[in-house]
């Protein structure tokens, strides 16, 4: 199985290319894929098919199966999008300029030069009310926000960096059917937050793109007009402009490796 192996800011993935559809990829070959000692190491996978090899109906050529580290299918992956489009179009895929990519959670747009950073259109994220987690005894309040999959982005006074996230956070699960993706951010300065993650399916993850606009759209209640976060990330740092009718994730995506998995291997 030939693999390519990219991160954005740090949160990493292996590239399938799958133009055909032929791949039988089981949540069990995904967890070997992605263990970081009895396989290549990731966050998650990208398998990158045609649309018309999938049962997805979507206006667009290429769709993006996204799985997560445990094997489990997510929604979406904003960081995981940007390094899907990097892919096609460094592998000629993909004209460099603007075209969709489908999704689980719909299509997006995507935006990128020959190289350099890649923005991605995430649609506007869904502010639904309040919730909780729980850490190392600590309750924290929070804002759930979908981003086409689940958040909760938690404002907390103290760095970030001081929180133990070696654990999986609590919450409750009749709030959460499908578990979510727990945010904790501290405002560092103007429109600019600090933030870590600990991922549904995946732990914590040194970034998450759609967890940073969750956290955009937590951080800008009350600020009326167009506005531009800056958020650091432990793997780097993005830009979420937020214009009340959608919201822009912009940031680095970077290919590093290149292989082929043995076939007595996976
Ligand atoms: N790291 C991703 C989010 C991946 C999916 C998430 N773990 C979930 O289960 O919803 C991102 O960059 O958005």
């Amino acid at each position: 199985m030939r693999f390519v192996k990219g991160h954005g800011t740090e949160n990493d993935f292996v590239i399938l290319p799958d133009p055909d559809g032929v791949l039988d990829l089981t949540p069990e070959a995904v967890a070997r894929l992605c263990d970081r000692r009895a396989g290549i190491g990731a966050d998650g996978v990208l398998r990158v098919v045609r649309t018309k090899a999938t049962d997805h109906e979507a206006d667009a050529e290429w769709f993006m199966d996204y799985r997560n580290a445990d094997g489990s299918v997510a929604e979406m992956c904003g960081n995981g999008v940007r390094v899907f489009a990097r892919y096609l179009v460094d592998a000629g895929l993909a004209p460099p300029g603007e075209w969709d990519v489908a999704t689980r959670a719909g299509l997006r747009r995507v935006k990128l030069g020959a190289s350099g950073d890649v923005s991605v259109d995430m649609g506007l994220p869904e502010l639904l009310g309040y919730g909780e987690a729980s850490l190392a005894g600590t309750t924290f309040q929070g804002r759930r926000v979908s981003v086409g999959n689940p958040h909760l982005a938690c404002r907390v006074d103290e760095p970030v960096a001081a929180l133990d996230l070696s654990r999986a956070p609590g919450f409750d699960p009749a709030v959460f059917p499908d578990g979510v993706n727990v945010e904790f951010f501290r405002a560092v300065g103007e429109r600019h937050v600090e933030m870590r993650v600990f991922e549904r399916g995946s732990g914590e993850t040194r970034s998450c793109g759609t967890g940073t606009v969750a956290v955009a759209a937590a951080a800008a209640l009350g600020t009326p007009g167009t506005s531009e976060w800056t958020v650091d990330v432990p793997g780097g740092r993005v830009t979420v402009t937020l214009d009340g009718e959608t919201a822009f994730l912009r940031g680095p995506a970077v290919l590093v490796a290149e292989g082929e998995t043995r076939p007595d291997w996976i």
